[in-house]
């Protein structure tokens, strides 16, 4: 990692989070396939973020950053706003105003986020932020901060410690695509340290409505349910196309009907309650699963926890429950079916 002992470490012990088995995944593809999920929505503030925003505010902190800034369409403002508070630094952050999750405002709310809320989608508000980080005394902390990509490398790290090489196919939501790039980062140094003896076909999976890896086009009104990957032109473009070719992998989209199938699926049948997004790479492994070789060990990388959208939960969930029930053990055990 790029930390010396000069570097000050700003963390909430982010990272360890648990690859688990989903067998019910599994049994949707059949042929021996093995299907775990990296869910990352364990982190301190509830995304993967967290992983490469420890090492961008610790290295801002080192530089004498006062404050840092970032666009995000909700889990970077929240983490940038957690870690910055905590490292004692001021957190800007510009979000697409009305397009932003109930508990990722929630949170940049509470963490003391500077927050700005502009009439435009995510891709504009990356770029101001990065002419004002350019222009005025704050650090951009988006993924275009190469120490981000750094840090959130080590879910690879993770990974193949826990499997003990890497697996055939690593299946992954993309939006700003520095995701994808620092889990390639990660296979590839464990892969030159000969921690692993192989490297994952990398699949990548945007939504329908926002899906220019897809469709080679920058999306000007990206549009989805999965607010945290509605991006139209990704920062990381070509170096997600790089890990495409490396990788032989690919980059489909999903409706975003498939990823509310896939987000229910998880929940009810894996009970793991992920954001919207992140069931991307799980509606995108049930759409390609005739192609997944048989024997394989499949990732699907959960970026964000469910509790992030509570609105799109209710929205979306087919569950109902009954109310008005009267307090007594006969309607209870009536109500139950007994
Ligand atoms: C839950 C969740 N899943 C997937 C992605 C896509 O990762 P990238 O392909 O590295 O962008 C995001 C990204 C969110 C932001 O870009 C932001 O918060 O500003 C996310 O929050």
């Amino acid at each position: 990692m790029p930390v010396t002992d000069q570097t000050p470490v700003v963390t909430l012990l982010e990272g360890n989070t648990p690859l688990i088995p989903a067998p019910a995944i599994a049994a949707q593809i059949g042929r021996q396939v093995r299907v775990l999920v990296k869910y990352d929505g364990l982190n301190p503030t509830g995304s993967f973020k967290d992983r490469g925003m420890t090492m961008a505010i610790s290295k801002a902190k080192e530089a004498g950053a006062k404050a840092v800034i970032c666009a995000s369409t909700g889990n970077t403002s929240a983490s940038a706003a957690a870690y910055a508070r905590r490292g004692g630094m001021r957190a800007f952050v510009l979000i697409p105003d009305g397009y932003v999750a109930l508990g990722k405002l929630a949170q940049a709310l509470l963490y003391g986020a500077e927050i700005l809320a502009i009439k435009g989608n995510f891709d504009r508000a990356l770029e101001i932020v990065r002419q004002m980080a350019e222009t005025y005394p704050v650090n951009l902390v988006n993924s275009v901060n190469p120490y981000r990509l750094e840090g959130q490398k080590t879910a690879a790290f993770e990974i193949v410690d826990n499997l003990g090489n890497a697996p055939d196919w690593l299946c992954i939501p993309v939006g700003n695509a520095g995701n994808i790039t620092a889990y390639w980062m990660g296979f590839c140094q464990y892969h030159s340290l000969g921690k692993c003896d192989r490297l994952p076909k990398m699949m990548g999976f945007q939504a329908i409505g926002a899906a220019p890896l897809v469709t080679g086009q920058a999306v000007t009104h990206p549009e989805t349910i999965a607010t945290a990957i509605r991006i139209g032109n990704p920062a990381s473009w070509q170096k997600a196309i790089a890990v495409q070719t490396a990788s032989a992998g690919e980059f489909n989209a999903v409706s975003d009907a498939e990823i509310l199938d896939a987000y229910r699926f998880l929940a009810a049948e894996e009970g793991i309650f992920c954001e919207p997004a992140s069931a991307a790479s799980v509606a995108g492994l049930f759409k390609v699963k005739d192609r997944v070789p048989s024997g394989a060990t499949v990732v699907c990388v959960l970026t964000g926890n469910g509790l992030k959208d509570p609105d799109t939960a209710i929205n979306h969930s087919q569950n109902t429950f009954k109310q008005g029930i009267e307090p007594t053990l006969d309607s209870v055990a009536k109500v139950m079916g007994f």
